[in-house]
């Protein structure tokens, strides 16, 4: 069996498998509640972060940003017009929070990508996008040698915005408003492992005060190499 699939919607045992698994473990979790939508799953846990750890990061954030990057680079000047970061998950300052959100959703931390760190000033934003990729975009072959398709998405908010920044899936009409340490999830694909369309997410702009994020990518496969 191939690991990444070649069907026109994406559909693999590897990837449903990494919905049923992740969903039933979020389902168990009292501390987690599950976004009363049935075309998607996105799970919301409030507090997830503590208050300290929050700044702590913001302030790394500030420290290391630099202008963010979309794979399909020609759009990259509208598109995403807020700064990153990588998260160098073996510095003790963020390995904690990198590993305790591997942990929750029950992914061997080998699956995550390099956490990344986002910084929205007011008027910033991250327009309409699917985090999954697209297999039929010149850069899929990279993507494969790197763990191929993007399975889980968890993203933490790091502060409260005064007004603007929320996360906003248009298709099945969720606005999630920034929270210091509310960690939002969601699969990417659907119960059979194909793409789901329904995934489609802004973060919308930052209208007063300054939004700081960290964002956490899963693979099907393995993103760390031996
Ligand atoms: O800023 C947001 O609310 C969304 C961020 C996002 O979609 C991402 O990092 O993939
Ligand atoms: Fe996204």
């Amino acid at each position: 069996m191939a690991l990444f699939a070649k069907k026109p919607n994406g559909a693999s045992p590897v990837r449903r498998l990494f919905g049923e698994t992740v969903s039933l473990r979020l389902a168990n979790n009292p501390a987690v509640k599950r976004a009363k939508v049935d075309t998607a799953h996105i799970y919301h846990y409030p507090d997830f972060l503590d208050a300290a750890t929050c700044t702590r990061l913001c302030k790394l954030i500030d420290a290391n940003r630099r202008r963010s990057t979309v794979l399909a680079a020609e759009t990259v000047q509208e598109f995403r017009t807020s700064e990153s970061c990588d998260m160098d998950r073996w510095s003790p300052e963020v390995r904690p929070t990198d590993e305790a959100i591997a942990d929750l959703l029950g992914i061997d931390p080998v699956h995550g990508e390099t956490m990344q760190g986002q910084r929205y000033a007011v008027g910033q934003h991250f327009r309409a996008h699917f985090d999954y990729f697209n297999e039929k975009q010149p850069y899929w072959p990279k993507m494969i040698e790197t763990g191929g398709q993007r399975t889980w998405t968890a993203m933490i908010y790091l502060n409260t915005v005064e007004e603007g920044g929320a996360t906003w899936f248009p298709q099945i009409g969720i606005k999630v408003a920034p929270k210091r340490g509310l960690l939002l999830a969601w699969n990417n694909m659907n119960p059979d492992g194909s793409r789901n369309d329904q995934t489609l997410h802004e973060g919308m702009p930052v209208v007063k005060g300054t939004k700081y994020i960290v964002t956490k990518w899963f693979r099907e496969g393995n993103w760390i190499r031996e």
